[in-house]
């Protein structure tokens, strides 16, 4: 097993990675600081993993909320969902919630911990590689609106992320890919050297060598505990983690939640801001070229949906989280390994990129 550190002062907390961590309670229990614990996990899922955690968690008392499946899901109807429960089962503020699954559930188990009673404890443990890479490590949760991806929601960071390699294991081809595209952020956005071995290993990633998906979590993590650590809440430096993720969301958002998902619109996404750092003669071509190849050879969607106009774009992109005063600010690349968020759009060279890519 190896173990990270989100180093975040007196909030911070271990990434645990490994296998077989599910049947290890002496990893679990010391982030539970009560007699109370709520796991959020979706219908795939529970019967899955939903025993293997039963079996860690005698003698607390346990609340089990189980949610449909799926990003249309993932919205303030059914987050009610699990206060209702909360409510219902009496939890305190010194219950602890625990978020079994991927994005999707992460997301939502840990916003509803931000907001309970003002905000209670929560571990994650993430169940597809988008999750392990990504989305339970940083505190970012919350919930989509119809108009804008992730619009409503908190920072709150977990007691700690579980990351149990063997779980993977059962998860569908089409999320290893997807998940593969936020490892592949890492590599354009930080860490050229990493890109370098995604490109020598994706053969290894696409067929479940159980060492290569270990190495590509744990330095996806290593990549993302350190822009989380610099700069908590995105006030600055955390952005470049939304590389790809200003088109990507406007993608989700049009084509309507859980049609393409997160990481296929990702990876759409991110080919158009790296083909538009190539247009400001930011980067070379072949850093376009290699990701293009990168991504096609996980089988990863390089191209915006059919259908969808420039203005498409231009619209749902003005609502991004990262406008401010009306400016839309970029994640774009200086070189492979190096992202900068910039201050405005370049408007006349977007306009250039998003005329030349819909069709
Ligand atoms: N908070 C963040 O920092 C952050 C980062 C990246 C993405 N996200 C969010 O995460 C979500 C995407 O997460 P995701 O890709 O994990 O999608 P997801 O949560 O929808 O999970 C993908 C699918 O795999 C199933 N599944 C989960 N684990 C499984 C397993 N071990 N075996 C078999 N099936 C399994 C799920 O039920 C679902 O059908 C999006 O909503 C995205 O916005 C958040
Ligand atoms: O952790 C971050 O910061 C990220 O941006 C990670 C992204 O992969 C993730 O999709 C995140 O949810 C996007 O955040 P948002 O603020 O653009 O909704
Ligand atoms: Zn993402």
């Amino acid at each position: 097993m190896q173990t990270l550190t989100v180093d975040l002062g007196d909030r911070s907390y271990p990434i645990f990675i490994g296998s077989g961590l599910l049947s290890k309670p002496e990893l679990l229990k010391p982030y539970i600081r009560g007699s109370e614990v709520a796991v959020v996990t979706n219908e795939t899922v529970a019967p899955l993993y939903l025993e293997d955690l039963r079996r860690l968690l005698g003698g607390y008392r346990v609340t089990e909320v189980v949610l449909p499946d799926g990003e249309q899901y993932k919205n303030l109807t059914e987050l009610n969902q699990i206060f209702d429960r909360l409510l219902a089962d009496r939890h305190s503020r010194a219950t602890t919630l625990i978020a079994l699954g991927g994005g999707v559930v992460g997301d939502m188990c840990g916003f509803a911990a931000a907001s309970y009673q003002r905000g209670v404890n929560f571990i994650q443990i993430p169940t597809t590689v988008l999750s392990q890479v990504d989305s339970s490590v940083g505190g970012k949760t919350g919930v989509n609106h119809p108009l804008g991806k992730n619009m409503i929601g908190a920072f709150h960071q977990p007691q700690a992320v579980i990351a149990d390699m063997d779980v993977l294991t059962t998860l569908p081809d089409r999320e290893l890919s997807a998940g593969l595209a936020e490892v592949i952020k890492y590599g354009l956005i930080s860490d050229a050297p990493f890109f370098e071995w995604l490109e020598l290993n994706a053969e290894r990633l696409m067929s479940r060598d159980a060492d290569a998906l270990a190495e590509s979590v744990l330095r996806s993590c290593e990549n993302k505990a350190k822009v989380v650590a610099e700069d908590e809440r995105e006030g600055g430096r955390r952005a470049i983690l939304n590389l790809g993720h200003t088109f990507g969301h406007a993608i989700e958002t049009h084509q309507g939640y859980g049609k393409w998902l997160h990481g296929e619109a990702v990876a759409a996404g991110m080919v158009m801001a790296v083909d538009l750092s190539v247009r400001l003669g930011w980067v070379e071509s072949d850093v376009l070229q290699r990701t293009i190849a990168l991504l096609e050879q996980c089988k990863l969607p390089v191209q915006p949906p059919k259908g969808m106009t420039p203005d498409d774009f231009l619209n749902l992109m003005s609502v991004d989280k990262k406008v401010i005063d009306g400016q839309l600010r970029l994640i774009l690349l200086k070189s492979l390994g190096d992202a900068v968020v910039t201050a405005e759009a370049p408007k006349e060279v977007l306009c250039e990129l998003l005329y030349s890519l819909c069709h």
